[in-house]
Parts: structure tokens; sequence; C-alpha cells
């Protein structure tokens, strides 16, 4: 076998992608997760363009088209991702752009994955520029070239790919290149989830768990929930603690105030720390505005959990307004903390009366 057949082959055989990344996923997590559509609770519109798109795509007998999963952290991509592979039939490889380091990482999984299966990459905003134009290829002509062999023998081949599905997911749609992003054929935004949608997501998973919740303790539960299901299952699993260890195992209303009050959760689903970013925007910056990085720094968190998990949510409430010169509380954010307004909030150029 000559030296390119080889490297050819050990490019096919190596599944670089680490599976560990699954792995470590929560495991409570997963027995949570909806695996069909029918169980996928709220973002009805979203389910029932999906719907179609599957039942077409599976009466042609084709692989559905590259979807694209857009939405903050915690409101179901992972898990959308993993039903679109169950609801085809399909087999599902799932990798992380951060941990596709070098093209040869991104080829070996395409040239292993199968005829129809579902190919999803998290994050996909991380993707590095080389990596995404491998990805075009494959995406829009289903091969990729690929070069073997190096100086004056080096030679591209074009390797043919089984026809897949990918699916990407990311928090940051404007991150996202525009010739990547248009190369999906579905984009489905996902939102935060109302009330009633998170009750119905409690109400399931409290049935999983085998854990008592009234009904209005639900209700409840749901309005601190930050509009995020990841949110309201991991506040369900802290009160079955505090229902059994206090109470008498029922989550009651009594036992919901009780685990937000040490929860540090009020009954907006404001955690501590963004009351300490709406406080810190007004009394160090005078309601803003203030640059992403200055406010990082000033909170002490990330800028990545800043922008994608903190603010998606405050600004959506009302909170928090993102201009051209930066971050700026509203009114409604100085009432919340009860702290008196002396500006004109509706003047972005934040000047005193
Ligand atoms: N529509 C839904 N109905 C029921 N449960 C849901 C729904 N969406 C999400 N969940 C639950 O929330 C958990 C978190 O969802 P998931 O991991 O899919 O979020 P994600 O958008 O991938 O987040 P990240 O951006 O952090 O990767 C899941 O384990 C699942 O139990
Ligand atoms: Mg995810």
């Amino acid at each position: 076998m000559d030296t390119h057949q080889t490297e050819l082959n050990d490019l096919i055989q190596s599944s670089v992608v680490s599976t560990s990344f699954q792995q470590e996923a929560d495991k409570q997590e997963n027995i949570l997760r909806p695996k069909m559509l029918k169980d996928f609770q709220g973002q009805q519109r979203l389910k029932d363009n999906l719907a179609v798109f599957i039942q077409a795509a599976r009466e042609r007998k084709e692989p559905l088209d590259h979807t694209f999963l857009i939405g903050p952290p915690g409101l179901g991509k992972t898990t959308l991702a993993s039903i679109i592979a169950n609801e085809m039939g399909a087999e599902i490889r799932m990798t992380s752009a951060p941990a596709l380091d070098k093209p040869k990482d991104l080829a070996g999984i395409l040239t292993n994955v199968t005829e129809g299966s579902v190919f999803f990459i998290d994050e996909i905003h991380r993707l590095k520029p080389a990596l995404e134009e491998m990805l075009y290829i494959a995406m829009e002509d289903f091969e990729i070239d690929w070069v073997i062999g190096q100086g004056p023998a080096a030679r591209t081949m074009r390797i043919p790919l089984p026809k897949f599905t990918l699916v990407g997911a990311t928090t940051k749609a404007g991150s996202v290149s525009s010739p990547l992003s248009s190369r999906f054929g579905i984009t489905c935004h996902i939102d935060f989830y109302n009330e009633a949608e998170l009750a119905s997501i409690i109400h399931r998973s409290a049935e999983i768990m085998a854990v008592h919740i009234d009904k209005d303790a639900i209700a409840h539960l749901a309005r601190c929930s930050r509009g995020t299901p990841r949110i309201a299952n991991r506040l369900l699993r802290r009160l079955r603690d505090f229902a059994s260890v206090m109470g008498d195992g029922n989550v009651t209303i009594p036992i919901v105030d009780h685990g937000m009050e040490r929860l540090g959760i009020d009954t907006n689903g404001l955690e501590t720390q963004d009351r300490n970013i709406l406080r810190t925007i007004i009394e160090f910056y005078d309601g803003g505005p203030v640059g992403a990085e200055t406010l990082s720094i000033s909170v002490g968190e990330a800028i990545e959990s800043l922008e994608d998990f903190y603010e998606p949510y405050l600004i959506q409430k009302g909170y928090l307004k993102r201009t051209p010169r930066g971050r700026m509380t509203t009114k409604k954010a100085y009432d919340l903390l009860g702290i008196p307004c002396k500006r004109n909030m509706d003047d972005n150029q934040g000047i005193l009366f």
C-alpha cells in the first residue's frame, strides 16, 4: 500500500471525536431529556415546523436538511439534536467545536458518518476557519478535499461523504459567519419558555423523578426558573432535597419560598449575580453605558457567561439594554433594587436632569 493510501486509511479509521464530552454530560440531565418531539414541551411553532420537515424527509427517504439551533444555554438545543436523530430513526454523533482542533479531526468524523445519520456540532460559532471551510463543502456537496503528502508530491483528493444531516448549535448567532449559517436549510430559534410551558416541563420532570409537587408550587417554581428548562429541573431537584429534609417530602409553596430564599433567587427568577450585575452598573457606572469587558471584571464573571447566560434574560425581562456604547440598566432595574432613579432613562446618553 503506498503512503498516500495509508494516510487516507488512517484518516478514515481515526475516530477522533471524543465521546467523553457526552459521557461527562450531566447524567441527571439525561434522565429528564425528552427523547421524542411529543415529549418536548413548549416551542409549539418550532415543533410543528420541525415535525413537518422530519415527516417529509422520511417520506422521501432522504436525510433531513442541515439544521441550525440557536438559543441561550439550557433551552433545549442538545435535546432537540437528539430528538431529530430519534425521530429520523438515525444514528447521532456529537461533538463540540472547541474539541475539533485540526482539519484532520473534522475530516476523521465526516468520513466516518453513516448515510442518513445526524452529526451534531455544539458551539459551532467556535469552529476554526480552516475547519469551517471544510464543512462548507461537506454540507453542500457531501465531499471533502483532502491534501495527501507534502511538497511537490502533494495531491488533493476529493473524498465523497455519505449524505448526512449536520445539526449545529450556538448560543451566539451573531458570531456565526454568514457563509456557514446560509448553508443550513432549517433554522430554529429557541426562545425563553413562558410560565405555562415551564410548568408543563416541571410537571413532567416531577413525574419522572417521582417527586410530589402541588399545582400552585409548580406555578410558583415556573416563575422562578428564568424561562429555562435546565434551571427549572435543577431547582426541582434542590426543592426535593429541602422537602425531604425540612418537610414531609412534598414540594409545596412554603417549600418553594424557603428554597428560593436559601438559593438567593427572587420571585422574578433573578439570581444573586443578576442583581449584582444590575447593582454594579447602577452604583459604579451611574446606570451605564458600560462595556461588557469592564462589566465582566467588575462583577467577577467570565465575559462568555455574562453575554451568553446572564444578559439575554435580563434584556428579555427589560432590566438591561445593549446600546452601541455598552450596557445600560433600565428604570425597571432601579425599581427592582429599590434605588431612586435620578436619570432620564429614555436618554441613552445618560445625561443627568
Ligand atoms: N422543551 C423541553 N421540554 C422538556 N425538557 C426540556 C426542554 N428543553 C430542555 N429541556 C431540559 O433541559 C435540559 C437542558 O437542555 P439542553 O441540554 O438541551 O440545553 P442546551 O440548549 O443544549 O444548553 P447548552 O447551550 O448549555 O448546551 C435537558 O436535559 C432537558 O431535560
Ligand atoms: Mg447543549
